[in-house]
């Protein structure tokens, strides 16, 4: 993360249109065949639920959508900004200031307690520590409660907590600081039925709070009538 500038899209803090994605293509390999994506747009606060056959391209989507890779054509924007427009340090500071996300691997830091992990993009984003409320801390510390951490293991590394609790600690870090739109990738694979009924109510609860976007991808249909759409990705030919 380079600088605490703010990022371009500023001036759409008020956008009512969280993505938009028109005849995009992306190829990894350019021996293969490019993924070809639908038209996609979401509106700010709505939670999108997307599935489709393995290789299909969801977490590449995922990818193009937080800015880590560009399209090879098409037009892919957030908030109102074409991110092919921004240099990747602006991308950076884009995906710092606007993009919460949620990996199948959680991607925290081990070294860090729960609580500094939650509170990592309060201090990676000037904007979304002025959004967290009433502080950083205390809207980490609430987060937490919410998702049922015990405040035993807030001060505690995250590598000792269970899978299901470090799970729930990436989506409080996902929602900090109320970023407009929320990535998620797979992220209840490892969970049991409960428990992953509980994190999809808690996640989509705190997400609808925040006016936070959602783009959740999973195979598991059951799961898909809990968001107001749902889309489905082809396997390329
Ligand atoms: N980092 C990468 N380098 C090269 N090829 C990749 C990379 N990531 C994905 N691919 C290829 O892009 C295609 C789409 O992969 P992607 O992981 O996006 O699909 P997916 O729908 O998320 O699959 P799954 O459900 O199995 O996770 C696949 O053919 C895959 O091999």
């Amino acid at each position: 993360m380079s600088s605490q500038t703010d990022s371009p899209a500023d001036s759409s803090a008020i956008a009512r249109e969280a993505l938009r994605i028109s005849h995009v293509k992306f190829r990894w390999d350019p021996t293969q065949p490019p993924l070809v994506y639908p038209e996609i747009t979401l509106d700010a606060g709505e939670h999108l639920f997307l599935r489709g056959p393995s290789g299909s391209g969801k977490s590449t989507l995922l990818s193009l959508l937080g800015g880590l890779i560009l399209p090879d054509t098409g037009t892919l924007s957030l908030l109102g900004t074409d991110l092919a427009g921004l240099t990747s340090g602006q991308r950076d500071r884009f995906r710092a200031d606007h993009v919460g996300v949620i990996f199948q691997q959680f991607n925290l830091v081990p070294y860090l307690t729960t609580l500094d992990n939650v509170m990592l993009p309060c201090r990676l984003s000037r904007k979304r520590r002025r959004r967290a409320l009433p502080t950083a801390e205390q809207e980490a510390e609430s987060l937490l409660t919410a998702l049922g951490i015990p405040q035993s293991h807030w001060h505690r590394r995250v590598t000792g907590l269970s899978v299901g609790q470090q799970q729930r600690v990436a989506a409080a870090r996902a929602l900090t600081g109320g970023p407009e739109l929320i990535l998620a990738d797979e992220p209840t694979s490892a969970l049991d039925s409960d428990n992953r009924d509980r994190f999809i109510e808690l996640l989509l609860g705190l997400a609808a709070e925040k006016h936070s976007s959602v783009v959740f991808v999973s195979h598991d249909q059951s799961l898909a009538e809990r968001f107001d759409r749902q889309l489905a990705l082809q396997v390329t030919p």
